[in-house]
């Protein structure tokens, strides 16, 4: 029989023979798969459970609450203020960071949350997930702040989702390549079910919603329009597109057989420059992308080098299969 590992083992692995990780991340990064555990659990009981529909209140971004997003928000700060390895958490579902009280033990990290990602799925039943941040308090600030958050992406010292699919999978970067784990629920333990994974550098396949065509910027309108012309346009090729509308679930399938995923600016907001967040989504998500040979831009600039300037900032986002990227990316730059 071939050896299971479990997350935790490889995790230790990490941490005593490669020196990718020290003791505390190791530790954090079990927490916050606990929590994912949890989470996964609520989301599998649906309407047994009491957990579908609307909470009836708004978010910082004046979007309106699923009951899910606060019970998956609750249950990642209860989990992660006992863990004893934090400084602070900042999660989309609240307006600012949330400081670990002084009665619980501190830590140097800070983690960041989109506790439910895929908010308009949730009721109907399609996979949904977490995205989590990891960056490390800046030396020598004392307590705090807002500010210590506002580290390019490129600061991330790990980095993953958990989606809550047909099955559930928890995905994890530390720098180091991208592996994953399948949660074994019977064992109650994630199980490692891929190494290395790596996105193909060539696509035929797009994802991005189709719906705000008429809103969007010259360069994503020219992509599309290129993919849509097929075998008989410019690119030579059919094209297939999906649209799951939970970041997770798109990134997941790019992940695992290759696409680029758009949620690029449009005129709808013009002041913001997208819908997705870069501290929750579009970090975290792009360096697992990278970390799997593809790439992400905001369609002028590499995601991971931003230097945010709000917590909740949004941005646009292009990423996925490396040649794609760079050819929408190139479009925004003609
Ligand atoms: O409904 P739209 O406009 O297609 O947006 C879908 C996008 O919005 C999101 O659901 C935003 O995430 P939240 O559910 O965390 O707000 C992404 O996961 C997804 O890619
Ligand atoms: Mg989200
Ligand atoms: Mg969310």
């Amino acid at each position: 029989m071939t050896q299971r590992i479990s997350l935790t083992r490889y995790l230790v692995e990490q941490q005593r023979i490669r020196h990718h990780l020290l003791a505390e991340l190791r530790l954090l990064i079990e927490v916050v798969a606990r929590a994912c555990k949890g989470i996964s659990h609520a989301v599998t009981q649906g309407a047994l459970g009491g957990v579908l529909g609307s909470a009836g209140s708004e978010n910082v971004q004046g979007e309106v609450q699923k009951k899910l997003d606060i019970i998956a928000n609750e249950v990642l700060i209860e989990a992660n203020e006992w863990g004893g390895h934090l400084a602070a958490m900042a999660s989309e579902e609240m307006d600012g960071i949330y400081a670990v009280p002084n009665r619980f033990p501190q830590g140097e990290y800070l983690l960041l949350f989109d506790p439910l990602d895929g908010s308009s799925n949730i009721d109907v039943n399609v996979s949904i997930g977490t995205i989590f941040s990891v960056l490390q308090k800046p030396e020598g600030s004392t307590g705090v702040t807002e500010q210590d958050f506002l580290q390019p992406g490129s600061r991330q010292v790990a980095a993953g989702y958990c989606i809550y699919g047909p099955q559930t999978t928890l995905v994890l970067t530390l720098g180091h390549g991208v592996v994953m784990f399948t949660l074994d629920r019977e064992q109650g333990s994630f199980v490692l079910t891929g190494e290395d994974l790596r996105v193909p550098e060539d696509t035929r396949e797009f994802a991005i919603n189709m719906s705000n065509m008429r809103h969007w910027d010259a360069p994503v309108k020219r992509y599309v329009d290129e993919c849509l012309a097929g075998k008989e346009g410019p690119r030579g090729k059919d094209f297939n597109m999906r649209w799951i509308a939970s970041m997770v679930a798109d990134v997941h399938r790019i992940l695992t057989r290759g696409g680029i995923f758009m949620y690029p600016w449009d005129k709808r907001e013009p002041d913001k420059p997208g819908k997705l967040r870069l501290m929750y989504e579009a970090n975290p998500m792009s360096w697992i992308i990278e970390q799997a040979g593809g790439a992400a831009t905001n369609g002028r600039q590499r995601i991971l080098d931003i230097q945010p300037n709000g917590l909740h900032e949004r941005v646009s986002v292009i990423l996925g299969s490396r040649n794609e990227v760079e050819r929408v990316t190139q479009y925004h730059l003609n």
